[in-house]
């Protein structure tokens, strides 16, 4: 099948026309090309998240490999990358190829799986990391996430070991010592409630203590979900000074704030927790810096019951894939050019994922999101392609409607509806 996006608006750019043929972007289209009218659209190239969880193998009642891809195309995503905390955990070569099969077979985004760091997510012994890279997975990123990789000695032995095959690890920064019995950030909200807080330092320590070792040995760390201003100024001077780091922030550490946990809604509850006004500001303007390098989703299905419970109960996490780009715009509007790079070339480039991330031009892959940044919506639990509804924008109305998204070519969302 092939595309003619007529009056298309490349990344904000006048109106064009653009055309996918034989899966590739084409100056011209064949006379029979299916005809899109774009006039008033946005054509991005498709958006990557280097974090998402799918759930499976284990928690299918949570989320399947397929369900969230169904979620990640709706939300205009192209390529996911998929947490290694399933059950089993992605920590063999075995799983991370059952993962990276399953999404494969459902051919609604490229998923590619992250491994874990260590057996089981133990944070004890190293997982097999060489033996995931070399498998049909062809795994690049590693990550305990969920736990952090606390042991300073396997931290840099993790390191050392993916420095071979230019892999990278993902930390989940979070002293674990810090946050025994955390139920929310650490401070005046968390003091007026009576819940045990999470405090910035248990984040800001790990990643000191992290851009250190990944400047000792010279590898490539990520940092997941940052959260503080402090974090982020730990990120600037690591960068500053040359230290191979990257960071991604969350769609609800750019609006949220820990306010919002003083109704009690589980539907708040998320890890690292909602920071202050104060954190939110650094960490927009972070972005906008490129101290952090990339919108990531953090998707966290959960079932009603691991949800809709007691607060301190709950399991933490909140969907994304769904409200991410609406949640960006809302917060910087229509600056396509950051969007582009911090939700997809720059996501694409620590993947490594070639073929992602690219400039629209004639020859490349046809990997687009099409948007329609006029139209609003209402958020809907209940309309969300993902098996779980632990959305925490319930009833909100965003700008930024995905009109279409293609995979290499293919259509995989068209007038804003999965096509499989
Ligand atoms: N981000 C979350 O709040 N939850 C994550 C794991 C985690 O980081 O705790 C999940 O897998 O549910």
């Amino acid at each position: 099948m092939a595309y003619l996006l007529k009056g298309v608006s490349i990344l904000g750019a006048a109106p064009t026309d653009l055309a996918i043929v034989d899966g590739v972007i084409s100056d011209k289209a064949p006379d029979d090309a299916q005809v899109i009218d774009a006039t008033g659209l946005v054509a991005l190239p498709g958006l990557v998240d280097v974090h998402t969880h799918l759930r499976e193998p284990g928690r299918e009642d949570a989320e399947t490999v397929e369900t969230g891809s169904r979620a990640a195309a709706l939300g205009g995503y192209t390529a996911v990358c998929s947490m290694a905390n399933t059950s089993p955990v992605a920590d063999t070569a075995g799983v991370v190829e059952q993962v990276w099969r399953l999404g494969r077979e459902a051919g609604l985004v490229d998923v590619q799986p992250i491994g874990a760091v260590t057996i089981g997510l133990a944070g004890k012994q190293l997982a097999e990391l060489g033996a995931m890279a070399d498998s049909a997975a062809n795994v690049r990123i590693f990550s305990d996430d969920g736990f952090c990789v606390a042991d300073p000695r396997l931290m840099r032995r993790a390191l050392e070991y993916v420095k071979a095959f230019d892999g990278v690890i993902a930390q989940h920064a979070e002293e674990p010592r810090l946050t025994e019995g955390a139920q929310m950030h650490e401070g005046e909200v968390s003091t007026r409630l009576g819940l045990t807080g999470w405090p910035a330092v248990a984040e800001e320590a790990i990643i000191a203590r992290d851009v250190l070792l990944a400047e000792h040995v010279g590898s490539r760390l990520h940092v997941c979900h940052v959260s503080t201003a402090g974090s982020v100024e730990v990120l600037r001077q690591a960068k500053a000074r040359g230290v191979r780091v990257t960071a991604e922030v969350t769609p609800h550490h750019l609006l949220l704030t820990d306010e919002l946990a003083a109704g009690y809604d589980p539907v708040f509850k998320v890890n690292p927790p909602l920071r202050t006004r104060n954190d939110v500001e650094a960490l927009r303007q972070a972005l906008l810096d490129g101290v952090i390098d990339v919108v990531a989703t953090d998707h966290a299905p959960h079932a009603v019951q691991d949800k809709e419970c007691e607060w301190s109960y709950a399991r933490p996490g909140m969907l994304g894939l769904e409200t991410a780009l609406p949640i960006v715009l809302s917060v910087f509007g229509e600056k396509w050019d950051l969007i582009a790079d911090r939700m997809s070339i720059a996501p694409a480039r620590i993947a490594g994922l070639t073929g992602h991330g690219g400039d629209l031009s004639a020859g490349t892959p046809a990997n687009i999101t099409l948007v329609d940044p006029s139209a609003r919506w209402v958020v809907d639990p209940a309309e969300l392609a993902s098996r779980s509804r632990n959305t925490p924008y319930a009833g909100m109305n965003l700008p930024g409607r995905i009109v279409a998204t293609f995979l290499r070519g293919e259509a995989t969302v068209l007038d804003g509806k999965a096509v499989k």
